[in-house]
This record gives C-alpha cells, sequence and structure tokens, in this order.
C-alpha cells in the first residue's frame, strides 16, 4: 500500500533529482494513504469558497469599514488628458486648491495632512474651471471617495436651494458611507444639506427637493428624477458614479445609470470611480463619461522574493491539524491567517484550534457584513490571535501584521485551475514593506500537490517540503 501512495513517489521523485534536501521523515508521520476521506469531501451544504457567490459589493463595504487609514502606494499615476495641451497640474497640499476655508478645515478636522498620490492629480483637475469630465482608477483606500466628495462640496452653492450633485452608489449602505464622508467633510459647512436617494426614503413628488447633494443608488435616484420629479436634472452641475466595477456586476445597474446621465446637461461635470479596470468597466466608463481625462494608479507590486514557503505532506485533515500543532509546538507565532477551501472545513478547525486552547476567529460567508468588519477588526487589533476563513471571505482583506499564513488547502480557481493570483494576494507582501514571511501549504492528495508544484513553477520560486515532526528542521524556519 505504501509503495501506491502518491506521497511517497513525490517523495521518490525528490529525492532523485535532489532539489530537495533529503528530510528525515519520522515512521509515525509517514503519508500511506492518500485518499481523502469521505466524510471531508465537499458535499452538498458545503460549498467550495469558490462556489460562494462572490459579493463585490459586500467586499467594497467590509473594507471601507475596516480601514481608518490610506493604503501606500508609490507607483507612479498614469495620466491620459482630454486636452493633451494643456498643462498638467498636480499639488501637493491641500493650500494650493485654494478650498473654500470651510473645507480646508473639514479636511484637517478628518486628519488629512496632505493629499493622497491620486488625489494629487484628481483634485486640481475635478476643481478646474471650467471643470473638466475624470475617469480614475485605483484600487480601494487611496482616497478616492475623500477626493470627490471635495469636488462635490466645492462646487455647490449653498445660497441655491436646489440639487447640484448627484452621485451614485451600487448599494444601499455603500451610499450611507459616502454620505457619511460628506457630513464629516461638511462639517463647518452646515449650509449645504445632503439628501439619500435610496430605498425606504419616500418621496412623494410634487415639490423639488432643496437638499443640494444627494446621493444614492440608480433605481430610487431615476425614480426621483423621472416618476417622482423632485429633482429637476437639468440644474445638476456634478454627476459622479462611484465604484463601477461593482456598478456593472448588479441587475439593472448599468442602464439606469446610463439613463440618468443622458437627463444631465451637457455641461455638467461628470465622474466616475472604480478600483478596478476590466474592459467592461472601461466601456461603460466611456459612455457615462464623455471627453474625460484618465487617471490610473497601478496596484503596488506583491511579490514573494521576501516570503519562506514550505509544504507539509498529510494524510487528511485530522493530519493537517497534527501539523498544525506541531507548527505552533515549535515556533512563536504572533498571528496567523488559515485559508481552508471550504466553510465547513473551517469551521471544524476553528473549533479543534479554540480546543486546544488558540484564541480564534472564525471569517465565515453566513456572517452579515458588519459582524465580518468588526471580526477582522478584533484580530486587527490583536484581540485574537489566529484567523481561519475561506478565501472568497477574505478577499481584498489585507492584514499587514500576519507574518505567517498556513493555506491548509492550495487555491483553487472556479474551474479547479492552480490560482495563482489568489496564492500570491494570499501569502504575498508589497514590495515596499520588505518583511519576511512565513507560507506553509498543507497536501493531502496528488491533485494538490500537482497544484502546488503549478504554483511554484508560475513564480519560479522554491516551496520546500518540511516535515513538521522534525524539530530541528522547525526549529530552522523560526529564523
Ligand atoms: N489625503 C488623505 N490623507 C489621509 N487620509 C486620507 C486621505 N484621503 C483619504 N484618506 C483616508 O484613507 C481612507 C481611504 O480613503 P477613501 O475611502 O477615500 O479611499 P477609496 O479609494 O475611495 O477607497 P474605498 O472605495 O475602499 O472607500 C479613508 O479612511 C480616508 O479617510
Amino acid at each position: 500500500m505504501a509503495t501506491d501512495s502518491w506521497a511517497l513517489s513525490v517523495d521518490q521523485q525528490e529525492a532523485t533529482t535532489k532539489i530537495f534536501e533529503v528530510l528525515r521523515i519520522r515512521e509515525s508521520r509517514v503519508v500511506q494513504n492518500a485518499e481523502v476521506k469521505e466524510t471531508e469531501k465537499p458535499t452538498d451544504g458545503d460549498k467550495s469558497d469558490e462556489e460562494e457567490k462572490e459579493d463585490r459589493a459586500a467586499q467594497s463595504l467590509l473594507n471601507k469599514l475596516i480601514r481608518n487609514s490610506l493604503v501606500n502606494n508609490t507607483n507612479q499615476v498614469e495620466v491620459l488628458q482630454r486636452d493633451p495641451n494643456s498643462p498638467l497640474y498636480s499639488v501637493k497640499t491641500f493650500e494650493e486648491l485654494h478650498l473654500k476655508p470651510q473645507l480646508l478645515q473639514g479636511v484637517y478636522a478628518m486628519g488629512f495632512n496632505r493629499p493622497s498620490k491620486i488625489q494629487e492629480t484628481a483634485l486640481p483637475m475635478m476643481l478646474a474651471e471650467p471643470p473638466q469630465n475624470l475617469i480614475a482608477q485605483s484600487q480601494s483606500g487611496t482616497g478616492k471617495t475623500a477626493a470627490f466628495v471635495l469636488a462635490m462640496l466645492s462646487h455647490v452653492d449653498p445660497a441655491n436651494k436646489w440639487t447640484q450633485c448627484l452621485c451614485l452608489s451600487p448599494t444601499y449602505e455603500l451610499a450611507l458611507q459616502t454620505g457619511k464622508v460628506v457630513e464629516q467633510m461638511g462639517k463647518f459647512y452646515p449650509e449645504v444639506k445632503l439628501a439619500y436617494a435610496i430605498r425606504g426614503n419616500r418621496m412623494d413628488g410634487g415639490s423639488k427637493i432643496q437638499e443640494q447633494i444627494v446621493i444614492g443608488t440608480p433605481g430610487t435616484m431615476s425614480d426621483w428624477l423621472t416618476k417622482k420629479k423632485v429633482i429637476d436634472p437639468k440644474k445638476v452641475r456634478v454627476f459622479v458614479l462611484d465604484e463601477a466595477d461593482v456598478m456593472i456586476g448588479m441587475q439593472g445597474h448599468q442602464d439606469q445609470s446610463i439613463r440618468i446621465q443622458r437627463k444631465l446637461p451637457e455641461d455638467c461635470q461628470m465622474l466616475l470611480f472604480s478600483a478596478t479596470f476590466e474592459d467592461t468597466v472601461w466601456q461603460f466608463a466611456e459612455r457615462i463619461v464623455p471627453d474625460p481625462n484618465v487617471i490610473r494608479l497601478k496596484r503596488e507590486e506583491e511579490t514573494l522574493d521576501t516570503i519562506k514557503q514550505y509544504y507539509v505532506l498529510c494524510r487528511d485533515r485530522q493530519d493537517k491539524f497534527n501539523a498544525l500543532c506541531n507548527i505552533y509546538g515549535a515556533i512563536t507565532i504572533a498571528q496567523a491567517m488559515i485559508f481552508c477551501h471550504t466553510r465547513r472545513t473551517a469551521a471544524w478547525l476553528s473549533a479543534k484550534m479554540a480546543a486546544d486552547g488558540h484564541q480564534v476567529a472564525l471569517l465565515s460567508g453566513e456572517l452579515a457584513v458588519e459582524q465580518r468588519a468588526a471580526i477582522i477588526d478584533r484580530f486587527r487589533e490583536g484581540k485574537e490571535k489566529v484567523l481561519i476563513t475561506t478565501n472568497v471571505c477574505a478577499r481584498g482583506i489585507d492584514v499587514e501584521q500576519v507574518s505567517v499564513v498556513i493555506n491548509l488547502d492550495p487555491p483553487l480557481d472556479k474551474d479547479g485551475n492552480p490560482d495563482n493570483e489568489t496564492y500570491l494576494h494570499r501569502i504575498g507582501r508589497t514590495g515596499r514593506f520588505g518583511k519576511r514571511g512565513l507560507a506553509i501549504n498543507m497536501v493531502d492528495s496528488r491533485q494538490s500537490m500537482a497544484v502546488l508544484r503549478a504554483i511554484e513553477e508560475h513564480f519560479n520560486k522554491k516551496i520546500v517540503k518540511l516535515d513538521t515532526g522534525d524539530l530541528d528542521e522547525m526549529e530552522k524556519i523560526a529564523h
């Protein structure tokens, strides 16, 4: 039986190629049966993370709820100007923008000392006279919301008691988040009023509303403009479409947004923001924003250069748990993130580890977004030491201080192929910080081994075999 084992054949292959260190495998830890036990195979109701519905709106909200500062980015901003002959302005201070004093006060009260990378170029364009149209793309947390909120507040004439700025958000919750930024930044500018065009906010129609800024979702906004007629589209000066990449994934939002845009005057300033820029987003953006200036800020590149990568051969999930205990027994781990393929395995592992005395947090897809945000927040504050999660649940979440990442299963994309991008995102570090990290992959079948080999080949970075039962070896990985 042992000779049939995939794990032994992996060993044999490695022994012959001499690429890997020959390791002492204790008798008790030799993997003899590669078959995943029946009980551990995903069943109905035990969806793999790839099968869980990816909810971009929820991810985006989660990011907003847990973030309290800018994401670092040292990449250069790419600018494509509508009029290549006009000079390109960028600012290093908020003073240079000649903001209204009440707004400058609001900006400083929020703790902003200087414009973020994207704001340096986007703000002068948005505040220029005559106002310019803009499509801007940069990852979440780089200061887009703050930028367009400042632009809306700057363009409002508070003496005019009618709606002058419209802002579309994909969901009710995201609209409320943007509204909070308007309230914070406009704290010293109380003459400017804000209304939410979101479900539940009923309008009887008849007279026009007086709020200068209206933030809402496409459905209700369109209702207020066309059926209820509480906003005169011809008086709108600034139109913002936020989270375009999330918007296009939602039923009907794209068409409604375009219909709204068509009602606005030609000289209305059109601004569109997105965290990503797939072709579909770009096509949508071009329909919303005529003659745009385009600003893009590339994501800071993640690298595997400073990460030590290992894999551990395991029989089954119990064996993976034993390996985890060995790892915890041998090295001091301040905080770790553990990724599982299924929710059920994540729940199982979290119960096992908690019973073993670990302070564990389980991030699960069943939880409401706010509950997930609270869990990540507690982990970030160090109240829990282990965060166990599936991939979909954790997608887009960066927990910088984690130096140990454990893949209980190697990541697969939705077609079951090796998911290099997810692997990089889980364990990679943005080049700038260059922190050293440790990544340990558990492997319990030929297929998983093949996935890991493919990932290894893709990044051309060795993933070294580790025997968690060998204390000497375990000592070494800690340093
Ligand atoms: N110039 C600045 N200086 C310091 N902090 C800032 C600045 N601009 C924005 N921030 C803060 O950085 C965080 C991210 O900003 P913001 O929400 O505007 O980014 P975003 O690109 O819109 O991302 P998301 O879409 O996820 O909200 C927020 O906590 C915000 O208050």
